[in-house]
C-alpha cells in the first residue's frame, strides 16, 4: 500500500510576535492567546516557538506565534535561529507569517527600531507594538504614536503586555480588516543583506528618533540608583550570598507549619484507612504503597513552593543578570562566562528548562559544558531526599546570629553541588584548548520592578500543580509498582522475617548491595536508588513503601524520618546526601541531554562520571564520617 504525507497548514492567517529580547512579547502573547507561557525579567527566557490562538472581535480566528527575542536578524545563537526560520518562511512545518507584530520596548527605541527596519525589509507585512508605554510615561518620554507611524511606514499601537485591557489597541488593529489587505509596506526581499544594512539602519533610526524629539539620552532613574548597591564590588556579592543564604533559611522555617499539616492529614488517612479495610494485599498497596509511598513525598510541597517563591520573584525583578554580572569573573576562572549563569540557575528548578535555556548561549564549547553542569545544580526534586534526611538527622538548633542549622546544611548541600560543578568546568578549562579562551559576557540589564503578586500566585499555583501532577503520576505508578515488586513472590511456607526479603525487589537489593556496602548504603537503600533514576522524590516514596514492608508483625508503623534516624548511622545519612549532590540526573534529564546534543555521547559521558563521582563522594564522606566516629 502506499502512503503520502500531506502537510497541511492549520487553518487561519498567521501572526507571528518578534522583538528584542526582554521587551515583553510572551507577556502579549499571553494576553492575546490566554495561555500562561514562562514571563520573566530578562533575556532568552523564551527558548523555543509556541502557538497559541487569537480570536478577533470580529470572530477571526487567528494562529498566534510567540518567538524567541532576538537583537538582529543574523542569528548568533540557536534560539535566535528559530525566529529568523520563521521569518524567512524556512521553518519546518511552517508557514511564512502573514503579519509580523514587531514588539518594541518604548524606553529603548534607539536599539529596537532596527530590528523593525530589518523586518520590514524581509518584505512581511508589519505591525509595531509599542510596549511598555507603562514604564516610558513614568520615566517622562512622551512618544508620538503616530509620528512614529508616519516615519516608520507601518502602524503603531501603544501597548502595556501586564495591564488589564492593555492590549487593547493591537486586538483592535488585528481585527481591522485592512491590517490584512493593506500591501506590506517597503520593497519585498526575499532574504535580508545583513552587510548592506546595519550603518544606513543605524543612521535612519537616527534621524527617526530626532524627527520624534527622542534622541536625548534618559537621566538617571531608580534602577541606576539600585545598580549603584547590588553591582558594588564589595556590596554586590555580599548581597547575593545573603539573598540565597535566606532562601534556604527559609525553605525550612518557612515550611514548617504547612508541611506538619499534611504529614498529620496524610498518616490520618493512613488510619483510617487501616481501621476500615481487613488486613490483606489491598491494605497494604493502599496504606504501605499508595501513602506511605507517594502521600510521603506530598509532605515537601510546602518547602518546594517556598524554594520557588524566591526563584519566581528573583526572576521578576531583574535581579538575575545583576547576579551574572557579579559571578562572570568567578565564572570566568572556571572557564565559563556569565551566560551559563541564568541556564544554571534555572537548573535549581529543574534541570531541563536550564538545557533548553542554554540554546541563548553563542558558543558551542560554552553550551555543552553548561548543559553538562547543568544536573549538579539542585533540582528541586531533589530536595525531598535532602528535607528528609536533614530532617531525620540533623537537629532543630539555632546557632549564633538566629541561622537555623537545618538551612545551613541545606545551603551546604547546594553550595556543594556548585563548587563540584565548578570543579568540573575547572578541570575542562584546564585540559581542553577551546577552555582557554576568554570570551566577555554581553548581557543586557533590565529595569527592576517589584514582582506583581499576580504574576507570582500564579507561578506558585503552576507550580504546585506540576508536583502534586507528579506525586500523583510517575511517582503514585511508581510507588505502587514498587510495591507489587517488594511484595512478590511473597516468601515460602515456613519462612520468617519480613516478606519482602524474599520478594523481587528485596533480591535485587541484596543483590546491588555489595557495591554500595562501601558507601554505608543498606538493602534498603539499594532497592530505593532504582526508581529514585526515573524522579529523584521517588527515592523518598520508595524508602517509605520498603520500610513500611520491612517491617515484621510486631513492629509499629512509623513515620519515615524518625525510622531512618533509629536505623541509619549518621555516616550513612552524610554518604546518601553527597550521593544525591553528585548522581546522576532522572532519565527525562538525560533524554533532553540527548536531544538538545542530537547524540548520545554527551547523556552517556555524563552518566557514567556522575556514577563514578557520587560513588567516589559518598566514599569519601562515609570513611571520613566513621573515622570522626559517626558510623
Ligand atoms: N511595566 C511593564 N512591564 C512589562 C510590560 N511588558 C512586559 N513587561 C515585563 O517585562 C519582562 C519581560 O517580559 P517577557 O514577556 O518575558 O519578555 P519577552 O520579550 O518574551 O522576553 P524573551 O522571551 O526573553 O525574549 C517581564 O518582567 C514582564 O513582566 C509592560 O508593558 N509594562
Ligand atoms: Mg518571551
Amino acid at each position: 500500500m502506499n502512503t503520502a504525507v500531506v502537510h497541511v497548514h492549520r487553518g487561519g492567517p498567521l501572526v507571528a510576535l518578534v522583538g528584542n529580547p526582554n521587551c515583553g512579547k510572551t507577556a502579549l502573547f499571553n494576553r492575546l492567546t490566554g495561555s500562561r507561557q514562562k514571563v520573566a525579567n530578562y533575556a532568552g527566557v523564551t527558548v523555543e516557538r509556541k502557538e497559541g490562538r487569537h480570536t478577533t472581535a470580529h470572530g477571526k480566528s487567528l494562529r498566534v506565534l510567540d518567538l524567541p527575542g532576538t537583537y538582529s536578524l543574523h542569528p548568533r545563537s540557536p534560539d535566535e535561529r528559530v525566529t529568523t526560520e520563521v521569518l524567512q518562511g524556512q521553518a519546518r512545518g511552517e508557514k511564512r507569517p502573514d503579519l509580523v507584530v514587531c514588539v518594541v520596548d518604548a524606553t529603548n527605541l534607539r536599539r529596537t527600531l532596527r530590528l523593525v527596519l530589518g523586518v520590514k525589509r524581509l518584505g512581511l507585512r508589519c505591525v509595531v507594538a509599542l510596549n511598555m508605554t507603562d514604564q516610558a510615561t513614568q520615566r517622562g518620554l512622551r512618544i508620538d504614536a503616530d509620528a512614529l507611524a508616519r516615519a516608520l511606514g507601518v502602524p503603531v499601537v501603544p501597548t502595556v503586555a501586564v495591564a488589564p485591557q492593555g492590549d487593547a489597541a493591537l486586538r483592535e488593529l488585528l481585527a481591522h480588516p485592512e491590517t490584512w489587505t493593506a500591501p506590506p509596506a517597503g520593497a519585498p526581499a526575499p532574504t535580508p543583506d545583513p552587510a548592506q544594512h546595519p550603518e544606513g539602519d543605524h543612521a535612519a533610526v537616527r534621524e527617526i528618533l530626532q524627527q520624534l524629539n527622542l534622541d536625548t539620552l534618559l537621566p538617571h532613574t531608580a534602577t541606576d540608583r539600585i545598580d549603584a548597591v547590588v553591582l558594588h564590588p564589595v556590596a554586590g556579592p555580599l548581597l547575593l550570598a545573603l539573598v540565597l543564604f535566606a532562601m534556604f533559611q527559609a525553605v525550612f522555617l518557612g515550611s514548617e507549619a504547612p508541611t506538619a499539616w499534611i504529614e498529620a492529614g496524610t498518616a490520618w488517612v493512613g488510619e483510617q484507612v487501616t481501621a476500615w479495610l481487613p488486613e490483606g494485599a489491598w491494605r497494604s498497596l493502599l496504606v504501605d504503597g499508595v501513602i506511605a509511598g507517594a502521600g510521603g513525598v506530598l509532605a515537601f510541597l510546602p518547602q518546594i513552593l517556598v524554594l520557588f517563591f524566591f526563584i519566581l520573584s528573583l526572576e521578576e525583578s531583574g535581579y538575575l543578570p545583576r547576579a551574572a554580572f557579579l559571578l562572570d569573573r568567578m565564572m570566568g576562572r572556571v572557564g565559563l562566562s556569565g551566560r551559563s549563569f541564568i541556564p544554571l540557575l534555572s537548573s535549581f528548578a529543574c534541570a531541563i528548562p536550564g538545557i533548553m535555556a542554554t540554546r541563548s548561549i553563542t558558543d558551542l564549547r560554552d553550551r555543552r559544558v553548561t548543559m553538562l553542569l547543568a544536573p549538579l545544580m539542585t533540582c528541586s526534586a531533589r530536595l525531598p531526599v535532602y528535607a528528609l534526611l536533614i530532617g531525620a538527622f540533623v537537629p532543630e538548633r539555632t546557632l549564633a546570629g538566629g541561622i537555623g542549622l537545618r538551612g545551613l546544611v541545606l545551603f551546604g548541600l547546594y553550595v556543594a553541588g556548585i563548587v563540584g560543578a565548578g570543579v568540573i568546568a575547572w578541570l575542562l578549562k584546564r585540559f581542553t584548548r577551546a577552555g582557554r579562551q576568554v570570551r566577555p559576557l554581553m548581557m543586557e540589564l533590565p529595569t527592576y520592578h517589584w514582582p506583581s503578586p499576580r504574576n507570582l500566585a500564579l507561578g506558585l499555583w503552576q507550580r504546585a500543580t506540576i508536583f502534586i501532577k507528579r506525586v500523583g503520576g510517575i511517582i503514585l505508578v511508581l510507588s505502587i509498582a514498587l510495591w507489587f515488586l517488594a511484595s512478590f513472590p511473597a516468601p515460602p511456607d515456613g519462612a520468617t522475617g519480613a516478606a519482602i526479603h524474599h520478594s523481587l525487589a528485596g533480591r535485587l537489593g541484596h543483590a546491588m548491595a555489595p557495591l554500595f556496602e562501601p558507601i554505608g548504603f543498606n538493602w534498603q537503600i539499594c532497592i530505593a536508588l532504582v526508581p529514585g533514576l526515573a524522579a529523584r522524590e521517588v527515592a523518598v516514596s520508595a524508602l517509605g513503601t520498603v520500610y513500611a514492608l520491612s517491617a515484621t508483625g510486631d513492629d509499629t508503623a512509623q513515620a519515615l524520618a524518625p525510622l531512618i534516624a533509629s536505623q541509619w548511622s549518621l555516616a550513612t545519612a552524610l554518604s546518601l546526601l553527597a550521593w544525591y549532590v553528585f548522581a546522576p540526573q532522572c532519565i527525562a534529564t538525560l533524554a533532553a541531554l540527548k536531544r538538545e546534543t542530537g547524540g548520545w555521547r554527551l547523556p552517556v559521558a555524563a552518566t557514567a562520571g556522575l556514577f563514578v563521582l557520587a560513588w567516589c563522594a559518598s566514599f569519601a564522606v562515609y570513611r571520613l564520617a566513621l573515622f570522626l566516629g559517626w558510623g
